[in-house]
């Protein structure tokens, strides 16, 4: 019996500005991988794609078989932390995360409990009545990723989510991820810029160079192999030396 898969881009199309981006590749559920590449080079474009920010002009997208063109982002039972402006500069923490578990905000006594145990988790607990704008930088970025994990939506998308963190940070926030993956069964997508994220959490690497896919392959050795020239220069490796 074959494992339908968590996500599938068919062929999938996209023009933006200069780029001509196309994808194709799917995951097994419960997957995590590791999307490289050089700035500008569509990772954020992949990522949008799947949510449903952006429409394919050509191709599908399928989310646990299911094709998903047209269908808005919060229907597609994906979670999406971007690279900023995750959070309602108005509204306080909590809300920002209440927020995620029910955009009408009708929660209940036990609802709050899991917004504040998600605080608690990515280390922010006592700071649910504060607003966005009073928090550093890494600290709404932590807000973001406890929004995310409080949903416990199957597809979990994050671009570049532990950037700005810090080693030591970076590594619990990314450990609590996997733990949450693990929770949940959840299939995730993440863009890093960092090898040793990707060697740390990935199962699978898509490596992206100029909108389309240079390799997708196992994450296993993966920073070794010197048969692909697209990885060469992502790394700055000099060739021949
Ligand atoms: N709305 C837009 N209009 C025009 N060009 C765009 C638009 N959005 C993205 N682009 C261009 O499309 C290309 C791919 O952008 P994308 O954000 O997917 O790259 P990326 O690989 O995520 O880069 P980075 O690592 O720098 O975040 C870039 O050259 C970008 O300038």
């Amino acid at each position: 019996m074959t494992t339908t898969p968590a996500i599938e881009f068919d062929r999938v199309a996209y023009g933006v500005g200069e780029l001509s981006a196309e994808f194709a590749f799917s995951r097994e559920p419960g997957t995590v991988t590791a999307i490289l590449g050089p700035s500008g080079a569509g990772k954020s474009t992949l990522l949008n794609l799947a949510a449903g920010f952006l429409e394919p002009r050509e191709g599908q997208i399928r989310i646990d078989g299911k094709p998903v063109g047209g269908l808005p982002p919060a229907t597609r039972g994906v979670s999406m932390v971007f690279q900023d402006n995750n959070l309602f500069a108005h509204l306080d923490i909590r809300t920002n995360i209440g927020l995620g578990l029910d955009p009408a905000l009708k929660l209940d006594a036990a609802a709050w409990a899991r917004v504040e145990a998600a605080l608690d988790r990515v280390g922010l607990a006592g700071f649910g009545k504060r607003q966005p704008g009073s928090l550093s930088g890494g600290e709404r970025q932590r807000v973001a990723l406890a929004r995310a994990f409080v949903r416990r939506r199957p597809l979990l998308l994050l671009d570049e989510p532990f950037d700005g963190l810090g080693p030591g940070l970076a590594a619990d926030m990314l450990r609590l991820m996997l733990e949450i993956r693990a929770e949940v069964g959840a299939t995730v997508l993440m863009v890093t810029h960092d090898p040793d994220e990707a060697r740390a959490a990935a199962d699978r690497i898509l490596l992206i160079s100029k909108g389309k896919i240079a390799a997708d392959a196992d994450a296993a050795g993966f920073f070794d192999r010197t048969d692909l020239p697209e990885l060469e220069a992502y790394l700055g490796r000099q060739r021949g030396a």
